[in-house]
């Protein structure tokens, strides 16, 4: 498979190592210094780049007929745009706030305790995000995700940096050097607490899981979600 790399960051450089590894070819680097798309002979597009560009390049994927995986956050904004212009350009296309198999396994765990505590009053639900310092969103498009899924399930309402009301998740986002990603979702009541937590030790899940996506991908049309490519739920 021929994949065209937009963002050569610690992601993009990641999901060469892994993309090689299985047998692909990386045949475009797109970044800052090499803004350059030659749509020839790419079958796949992966996009973990910055929030201000994700929708654009998301866009030049689409128009050019090249099935495109985002993983980059804080651009969700635009989603529902970038939904439109794959069904009106026949696309394919997948955006994950977490493309590891450990997180997709965590967010159906946090829908299922999510169901269990929607009518337990006593218990207030909050959330904490670690990340780098070098990020540059928050809270985490993890985060923001987990909280959304509760939300579905729940009395919450919404989610903010702070605990603004009673039916407002409340999500703290810490920036500590190097740490790849840790989430936790605690439920407190007077007397006890549950927590759910997920921490990655390094980038590789997170990038492998991006390479199955643009296997899985390949051959297919529509608007699809990590749940699809690895069949869960
Ligand atoms: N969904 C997931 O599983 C994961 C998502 N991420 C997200 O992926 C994104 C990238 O993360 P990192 O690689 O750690 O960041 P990074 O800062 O190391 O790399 C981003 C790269 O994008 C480049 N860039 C800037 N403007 C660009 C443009 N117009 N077109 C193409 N490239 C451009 C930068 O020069 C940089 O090399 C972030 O939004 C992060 O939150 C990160 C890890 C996992
Ligand atoms: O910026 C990162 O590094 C990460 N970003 C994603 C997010 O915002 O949730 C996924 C992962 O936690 C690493």
């Amino acid at each position: 498979m021929n994949i065209a790399l937009f963002g050569y960051g610690k992601m993009g450089k990641m999901i060469e190592q892994i993309a090689l590894k299985r047998g692909h070819k990386i045949v475009a680097k797109i970044d800052l210094d090499t803004p350059h798309l030659d749509s020839k002979n790419i079958d796949v597009a992966i996009d973990f780049s910055i929030p201000t560009a994700a929708f654009d390049n998301i866009s030049t994927c689409l128009t050019n007929g090249i099935p495109v995986i985002s993983g980059t956050t804080g651009w969700l904004d635009r989603y529902d745009e970038a939904m439109e212009l794959c069904k009106t350009q026949q696309g394919a296309f997948i955006y994950a706030s977490n493309f590891s198999l450990g997180v997709n396994i965590f967010f159906e765990l946090n829908a299922y305790l999510a169901n269990m505590m929607k009518n337990l009053e006593q218990y207030e639900v909050s959330m904490e995000e670690i990340h780098h310092t070098q990020k540059l969103d928050a809270p985490s498009g993890t985060a923001i995700s987990l909280a959304e899924d509760i939300i579905q399930r729940s009395s919450y309402e919404s989610w903010n940096e702070e605990k603004t009301g009673e039916q407002v998740i409340p999500i703290t986002s810490l920036r500590e050097a190097e740490v790849p990603g840790t989430h936790t979702v605690k439920y407190q009541s007077q007397v006890d607490s549950i927590s759910i937590k997920h921490r990655a030790h390094n980038r590789e899940g997170f990038a492998l899981g991006a390479v199955i996506a643009a296997e899985w991908i390949l051959g297919k049309k529509g608007v699809f979600s990590m749940k699809d490519v690895l069949n869960l739920g």
